[in-house]
């Protein structure tokens, strides 16, 4: 049964087996412009449980391909493990991919890359910003599926922001670290030198590594 936000449409909860554990899988589609979603849950929670949470954005090349230029399949797969494990969790998949430039212009940007621009400047140079995502559409999920309190799986500190900006809480950051390889070794370090993502251990933290 479809049911209607404010931004958006939730269709139909079902099983999704996988081989990373038993999951449920939704769709949702945005009014505005019908773009889709989805959000992959483990287990029962109340609205006043935290609940363990993975925002993912679309990333064609490494979640379908296993594309070794980035990191965000491993991370993926890695966040089905981890929320296994820990019996109950979301992962909500964003389509937004290339960081919300579309599969053609990310592959623009890949094309300055090999030409020796890193990822931001890549970005600049087409004449968008650095990141053009925004979380409202993920925190508008959550609040769909009764989720208002987080720990996030993420090394990145703008979705920490971008959440809470949308009235999300988010009470832990747990890092989500992948193992660097040489192909993503440059974007890896570009991500952290210059977008602030989090990848050294941290005091206090869980590390996770996909070995
Ligand atoms: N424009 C652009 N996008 C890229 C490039 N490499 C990967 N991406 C996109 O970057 C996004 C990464 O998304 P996530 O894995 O959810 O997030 P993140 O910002 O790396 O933060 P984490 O939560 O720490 O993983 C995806 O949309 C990819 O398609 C690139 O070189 N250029
Ligand atoms: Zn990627």
């Amino acid at each position: 049964m479809t049911k209607t936000y404010t931004n958006i449409l939730q269709g139909e909860r079902v099983q999704l087996p996988t081989k990373y554990g038993h999951f449920e899988i939704v769709p949702f589609q945005e009014k505005a412009t019908g773009i889709e979603h989805m959000a992959l849950i483990k287990g029962n929670f109340t609205a006043k449980d935290t609940v363990l949470t993975r925002i993912h954005s679309s990333c064609a090349t490494g979640d379908l391909f296993g594309s070794l230029k980035c990191d965000c399949g491993e991370q993926l797969n890695e966040a089905m493990k981890i929320i296994e494990n820990n019996g109950s969790g979301v992962i909500v998949y964003l389509q937004q991919e290339g960081r919300g430039i579309g599969l053609m212009n990310k592959m623009k940007a890949y094309k300055l890359q090999e030409l020796g621009m890193d990822t931001i400047e890549a970005n600049i140079e087409l004449g968008f910003a650095e990141d053009e995502r925004d979380y409202k559409i993920g925190a508008e999920i959550l609040s769909a599926l009764g989720v208002s309190k987080l720990n996030l799986l993420t090394n990145n500190p703008d979705k920490i922001i971008g959440l809470e900006q949308h009235g999300i809480e988010i009470i832990k950051r747990i890092p989500l670290i992948i193992k660097s390889n040489p192909f993503n070794k440059f974007y890896l370090d570009t991500k952290e030198n210059h977008m602030g993502h989090q990848l050294k251990e941290e005091k206090g933290e869980t590390q996770h590594y996909d070995n």
